[in-house]
Order: C-alpha cells, then structure tokens, then sequence
C-alpha cells in the first residue's frame, strides 16, 4: 500500500482467527505488522487465550463482553450481527502503539453476520473452515462452511468496499488424487490430475475457485478486488491437535506407534508459524503487487524436511519419550486397506447410535501413503516471502508444545 499511506490505520479481519492457524495468525499481525490499526477476529467459537491479548497490554481497562454493537456497522448498511462480541484493546509486542481487538462470535454461513464483520475492513485474511477428513460432519454441512461461507466472504468484500482478500486454499485442492499419482517436490506449476471424491478436498478446491475468479470484481466504489489464495501442506506447531492425539495414543500403547506406512511416502508439511507470516505478508503485498499477485495460488513452504507422516511426527514426538516401531510397515498394506474399509462401513453403520470417527479411512491412508511434496520459490519472487522460523525452531517450538500440552516435559 502507498508510501504515503504510511502513517494510514489499516483494518483486518481474520475469520476462524481462533482455530490452530488462524490464532497464529492474529498473533503474527499483532507482533509484525506495523500498519494494522484494527483487528478483527471472527470465528464461531472464540477463544479464552483473546482476553489475553487484553492481559498482557497496557490498554486492558478497555473491555466490553456481549456489547452487541459492532464498531462501524453502518458504513454499507449492513446491519450489525446478532452475535456476542467483545472489544478489547492492545498493543504490538513492541509496546509502540495500540490497536483494538474486535472479537466477534459468528458463523461464516450467515451472509448478514460476515458482511457486518467485513464492512470498513481494508484487508479479509480467510482461514475459516470446516477441516474433516474423519466423517465427523456431513458432505452438506462442509460444504456449507468451505464453499457457501467462502463465497458469503467474497460478496461481503465486493458489498462493502474491501479489496484486499486473502484465502487458506489447502495443498489437497492438488491431491492427492484418488488414482494415488504422486506429487514429487512439485510447483505450482506442475502438471498434476487434480481428481477429488472426498468432501474435504471437493470443497476446498471449489472455495478456492471462486477466490480466484473474484479477482478483479469490482467492488462498492468502483475498485478491482485482488484476491490470492495460500495452499499449506500438512501445517504443525503449536496447537496441533492431531499431533497431540498421536502422543496419546502412543501413552496409551506403553510409549510406542507402531509404523503403518513405508518411510520413503514424502507428505509435506510446514510450520504453522511461517504459514501465518506467509498470510500477513500476502495480504500486505496484495496491494502493491496487485497485478502480480491477484488471482494467483500459492503454496506455503519452509525448511522443514522430507519425510514420511509418521516419521515427520517422530521429530516432536521421539523428544517426548515415543518410539517408532518398525523400519517397515508391520502390516500389509492390503490389510490397512481392510481395516480402513472396516471403520468407513462401522461409521456408516453406527451413525444412527453413535460417532465412530476413527483416524485410519480411506481417504486418511490414502493421503498418508501417497507421496506429496512441494518444492517452489513462488511466494519468495511473488512477495519476499522467507520462512521466519528455520527449522530448528520450528522444531523446538513445536516439542516445547507438545510438552506442556501432554505434561510430558521432563
Ligand atoms: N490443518 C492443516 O493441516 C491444514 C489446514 N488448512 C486450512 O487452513 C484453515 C485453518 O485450518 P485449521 O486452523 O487447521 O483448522 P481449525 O479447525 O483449527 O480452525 C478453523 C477455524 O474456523 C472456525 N470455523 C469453522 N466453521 C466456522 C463457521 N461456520 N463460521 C465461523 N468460523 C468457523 C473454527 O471455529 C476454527 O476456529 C482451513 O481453511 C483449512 O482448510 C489447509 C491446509 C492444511
Ligand atoms: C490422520 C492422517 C494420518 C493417519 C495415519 C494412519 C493412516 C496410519 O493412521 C493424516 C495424514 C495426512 C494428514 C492430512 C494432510 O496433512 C493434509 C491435510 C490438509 C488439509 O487441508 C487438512 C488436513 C489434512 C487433510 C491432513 C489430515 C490428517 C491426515 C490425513
């Protein structure tokens, strides 16, 4: 945005800013961008840790909970959510001036709820989603959040003025695919037979679509929207909960996980901490580089290594007292292939009494077992992206979570 804009406040809103990424998101914008004034943070669930936010700032005395008033509803007559919200107010980690938080508690379906949290916004970061590959919620209801709130998202920014819009696409918008092709160390670029069945993907895949195809729309006042679209890889760091399941389940098991897929399956994965930078220098560049960067897709990297899902985890999880079991799978894969037929039928057959949503389906093993790695530079000649974290940070950070998460520090 324009040198003479400099000392210009700028309004952000992340929707699902308290899920696992979008947390780190609003943490990154809070500690590194100089020009955020507001921060909107909408989600359907808040989080406790945002009256932290208040805790740890000198501006705490400033707090209101259930107002029911959101700060400038009516810029575009959009009419204020009927949502609980709270205000609160803080300041950068550099303690050099303040800007308020705006926690607002709302549901990216409801088109009337996310058009009141976008209006008067200069920039939408978009992580909120319904992240199920475990048959937990219906093919309807994800489709819904991903796809309809996205699309909710995007008529919100073209009613309202905001031109700026950045999208949590997902590697699985590429694959794997259900023919299991690999995807070897590939670009955004590269060829690949992006086929879906799965919701998940299907849904994700279609959200980032409409992200793409927006760009360019005019928006209230006549301006091109510029929209961009970030597809991390398996994200892990602190708050990862599936990471905390694994370390359960290997308490449970006596200390040990017992290796189901062979250790030369690639599944990439970067860290959830330079994922965020990636989106808080996406969503500052999007105007300056407009024509370079809208309507373009990313894929978020770092320096963390290639390897096998589980043999990724076993970085955290060996420093917390887990051992892998087996060079080698201990089952056959056509045996994995059963029991993951096995539970996919037992969900379908238990749904009417009870949620059986174990981690081993289909879909999972086939994700797990197919090679999928990415190896670009996009984000870096785009927009200077550099991974902020090196991976012995990421690393120690995140076995430093895992730790205290489980109790296990020793
Ligand atoms: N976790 C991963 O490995 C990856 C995640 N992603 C994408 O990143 C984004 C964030 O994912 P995570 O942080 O892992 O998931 P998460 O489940 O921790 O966070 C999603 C947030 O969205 C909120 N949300 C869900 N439905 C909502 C609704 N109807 N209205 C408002 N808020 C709603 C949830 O309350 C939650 O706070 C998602 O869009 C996901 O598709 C992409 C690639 C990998
Ligand atoms: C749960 C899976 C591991 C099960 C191992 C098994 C079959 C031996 O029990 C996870 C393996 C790969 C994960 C997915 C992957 O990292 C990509 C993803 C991207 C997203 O956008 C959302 C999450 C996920 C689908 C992620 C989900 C868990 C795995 C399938």
């Amino acid at each position: 945005m324009a040198d003479s804009a400099q000392a210009q406040k700028l309004v952000y809103l992340v929707t699902g800013g308290c899920g696992f990424l979008g947390e780190h998101v609003v943490r990154m914008l809070l500690q590194r961008e100089p020009r955020l004034g507001e921060l909107r943070v909408f989600d359907q669930h808040l989080g406790p840790w945002l009256e932290e936010l208040k805790t740890g700032s000198c501006w705490g005395s400033l707090w209101w909970r259930g107002c029911g008033r959101f700060p400038n509803p009516s810029q575009a007559g959009i009419p204020t959510p009927a949502v609980e919200q709270m205000m609160l107010v803080s300041v950068h980690m550099d303690g050099s001036r303040p800007v308020r938080v705006t926690a607002i508690q709302g549901d990216v379906t409801q088109a009337h709820e996310v058009a009141a949290a976008v209006a008067g916004a200069h920039v939408v970061i978009h992580t909120a989603g319904l992240v199920d590959v475990f048959g937990r919620a219906s093919p309807k209801t994800i489709h819904e959040v991903n796809v309809q709130g996205t699309r909710n998202v995007i008529e919100a920014c073209v009613q309202t003025g905001t031109r700026f819009l950045v999208y949590t696409s997902s590697m699985e918008v590429v694959g794997p695919n259900t023919k299991g092709h690999p995807f070897y160390r590939g670009n955004e670029d590269t060829p690949y037979e992006a086929v879906h069945r799965h919701p998940y993907p299907c849904s994700k895949a279609l959200a980032e679509w409409l992200v793409l195809e927006a760009n360019g729309r005019k928006v209230r006042g006549g301006l091109p929207l510029v929209t961009c679209a970030l597809r991390p890889t398996g994200i892990y760091g602190e708050g990862h909960q599936i990471m905390r399941d694994f370390y359960r389940q290997g308490l449970r098991l006596g200390g040990w996980l017992f290796r189901a897929i062979p250790a030369s399956v690639e599944h990439g994965r970067v860290y959830v901490g330079n994922v965020a930078w990636m989106h808080v220098l996406a969503a500052r560049e999007l105007e300056q580089r407009a024509t370079l960067m809208g309507g373009q897709v990313y894929f978020c990297y770092d320096g963390s290594p290639y390897r096998s899902y589980e043999d990724f985890n076993m970085e955290f999880l060996g420093p917390c007292g887990l051992r892998l079991v087996g060079a080698r799978p201990l089952l056959p894969y056509w045996l994995l292939v059963f029991l993951a037929a096995l539970n996919a039928l037992l969900q379908w057959l238990l749904r009417p009494l009870v949620l059986y949503a174990p981690l081993l389906n289909p879909y999972t093993l086939a994700v797990a077992n197919t090679t999928f790695t990415v190896s670009t530079d996009k984000a870096q000649r785009h927009f200077g992206y550099e991974p902020l974290f090196s991976w012995e940070d990421s690393r120690t950070r995140t076995i430093l979570w895992v730790q205290a998460a489980t109790g296990s520090a020793q």
